[in-house]
């Protein structure tokens, strides 16, 4: 298909943006969004992909969601118009009821890598982010210090990344994030490179550090990892393969604050064979088509 044509498949937009109803409490909608990319490799605008296409989903302000789907349906992609960082063919993108145009501050986003400047201790990382912002020196110490006690690195606040754990270097991108006081926090597989302990250890910190929050931030958490988002999440958004819409919606019961006995429930057991089902037949329908 060819990138006009996608194209003018995709100006069915989203309609207009209607007054939200009195009692709906959406911080964050997503409007049959739709995504295409020049296929990777070419270089006539010819060739297109479609990434997402109709990807509709809406997130209530201090939720816990995660996005789970086959390889290549789009999860970052999403995360990423979320984030302003990257632009939507067709639909809308709605932060309390506005459309995300350009990049949005109120949007923190921690990534895999942590991205840390190796040169600067736990500190002065956080605390760069913050100057970029234009925040005075006294209160970009105070913020930093704040937020590295959150994540219970205070006592490391002048080491070195190298001299950091893999699990206390993505703390510190945690509290990097944090320190800008987002509303929304998204989260690109932050845990996938860590070891199955340090995984779950964190998984556990993030969900203390959600908790503790006088105001719960909504956070937007992609993940491959079934049993991950389950033990996180409020609800489970499984996706299709490429193009990428939201096909089924888990709502997650288990009671919080969760911890290993929530792992080793019956209720997590059953949760997870559902979700695996749902997924599992995106990941099949694939590779038939191969
Ligand atoms: N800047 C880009 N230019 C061209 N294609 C891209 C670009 N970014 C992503 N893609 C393609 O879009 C598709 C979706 O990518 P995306 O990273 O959003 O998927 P994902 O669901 O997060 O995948 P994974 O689970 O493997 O990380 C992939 O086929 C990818 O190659």
């Amino acid at each position: 298909m060819t990138q006009q044509v996608l194209a003018e498949r995709f100006e069915q937009d989203a309609g207009p943006i209607a007054p939200r109803a009195h009692g709906t409490d959406w911080k964050i909608e997503a409007k049959r969004v739709a995504k295409i990319y020049p296929k990777p490799g070419s270089r006539s605008t010819k060739d297109a992909t479609a990434v997402l296409d109709g990807f509709d989903l809406q997130i209530k302000s201090g939720e816990f969601l995660s996005l789970l789907g086959p390889s290549g349906c789009g999860k970052s992609t999403f995360l990423n118009i979320l984030a302003g960082l990257e632009t939507h063919n067709g639909g809308a993108v709605l932060v309390d009821g506005k459309r995300v145009e350009g990049v949005n501050k109120n949007v923190g986003v921690v990534f895999q890598g942590y991205a840390l400047f190796p040169w600067l201790t736990a500190q002065k990382n956080v605390e760069v982010g913050l100057k970029i912002r234009g925040v005075p020196k006294a209160e970009r110490r105070a913020r930093a210090a704040k937020v590295l006690k959150t994540v219970g690195l205070e006592a490391a606040a002048n080491r070195l990344p190298h001299q950091l754990s893999g699990g206390m270097r993505q703390r510190v991108a945690i509290a990097r994030v944090l320190a800008y006081e987002p509303d929304i926090l998204v989260f690109d597989e932050p845990f996938a490179a860590l070891d199955a302990q340090t995984r779950e250890f964190l998984q556990g910190e993030l969900l203390r550090i959600w908790e503790s929050g006088d105001t719960k931030k909504t956070i937007l958490f992609v993940t491959h990892s079934i049993d991950e988002a389950i033990f996180l999440s409020d609800r489970i958004a499984v996706m299709t393969r490429a193009p990428g819409k939201v096909k089924t919606l888990f709502d997650i019961e288990l009671p919080r604050p969760r911890d290993s006995d929530s792992r080793n429930s019956e209720e997590f057991a059953h949760i997870r064979s559902r979700v695996a089902r749902v997924l599992e037949e995106e990941v099949h329908i694939g590779n038939d088509d191969h």
